[in-house]
C-alpha cells in the first residue's frame, strides 16, 4: 500500500517509469497534505483558553479534516487502481474485439476517482477558511499552505478528469461530468487569491 510507505519511496516510486503512482495519485497527496494542515491548524487551537469561544467549532473542525484527509489518502490507492486498469486495457491485443470497450470502461473509472478526489478538495478549501478565520493565528501560514495544496490538488484532478475525458466515446458521460467539474472549479481560483493574499496581509 502506498499510503504505509515511507515518503522516501512514495516519492522514489512517483519519479520512476511506472506509469503509476503517477499525477492522479501525486493530486490526492496534495489534497490530504491540505487537510492534514487544516488539522494543525485546528489541534493548536482547541483546549487552549484563549481560543475557547471557538473550541467547539476547532473540534468538529478537527474531525471533519481528518475524515477528508483519510479519504485522500484512500484515493492515492485508488487512482493507482484505476490507471493500472487503463494501461492494462491498452496493451490488450490490438485485435481484441472486447479492447475499445475495455478502454472506454476504464477511461470512465479513471475518470470518477479524480473527480471524487476534487470534490473533497473543494471541501478541505472551505475547511481551510474557517482555519484562517477561527484558528490560531500562530499557524495562519499554516492555513495558507494547506489551502494552495488543496487547490493544487484541486487544479491537478481537473487535469486528469479533462484529459481522460477526451478519450471517453459516450458524450451523455462526457457531458455529465464535465458539468460537475466546471461546477466544482467555477469561481475557485478568485477564492483561493482572495484567502492567500487576506493571509499573507495578515501574517
Ligand atoms: N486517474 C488518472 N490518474 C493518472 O495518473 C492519469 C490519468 N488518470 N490520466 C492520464 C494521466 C497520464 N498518465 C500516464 C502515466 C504513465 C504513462 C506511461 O507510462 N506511458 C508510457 C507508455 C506505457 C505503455 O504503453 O506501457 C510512455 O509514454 O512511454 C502514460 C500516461 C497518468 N495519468
Amino acid at each position: 500500500m502506498f499510503k504505509d510507505q515511507s515518503l522516501d519511496t512514495f516519492l522514489d516510486r512517483l519519479a520512476s517509469a511506472d506509469p503509476t503512482p503517477g499525477g492522479g495519485s501525486a493530486a490526492a497527496v496534495m489534497g490530504a497534505m491540505g487537510a492534514a494542515l487544516v488539522g494543525m491548524v485546528a489541534s493548536l487551537t482547541v483546549g487552549k483558553p484563549r481560543y475557547r469561544a471557538v473550541e467547539a467549532e476547532m473540534h468538529a473542525l478537527q474531525a471533519k479534516a481528518a475524515e477528508l484527509r483519510q479519504r485522500l489518502l484512500a484515493a492515492i490507492e485508488a487512482d493507482v487502481a484505476a490507471f493500472d486498469r487503463v494501461m492494462a486495457a491498452y496493451r490488450l491485443p490490438k485485435d481484441d474485439p472486447n479492447r475499445g470497450e475495455a478502454i472506454q470502461a476504464a477511461l470512465k473509472g479513471a475518470t470518477d476517482v479524480p473527480l471524487a478526489c476534487a470534490r473533497l478538495c473543494v471541501e478541505v478549501i472551505g475547511l481551510c477558511h474557517e482555519a484562517a478565520e477561527k484558528g490560531n493565528p500562530n499557524v495562519l501560514s499554516d492555513a495558507g499552505v494547506g489551502v494552495l495544496a488543496a487547490h493544487a490538488a484541486l487544479k491537478s484532478c481537473a487535469i486528469n478528469v479533462t484529459v481522460n475525458l477526451n478519450a471517453i466515446r459516450d458524450p451523455a458521460f462526457v457531458a455529465e461530468r464535465r458539468g460537475e467539474l466546471e461546477a466544482l472549479l467555477d469561481g475557485r481560483d478568485r477564492e483561493v487569491e482572495q484567502l492567500y493574499n487576506h493571509i499573507l496581509a495578515k501574517l
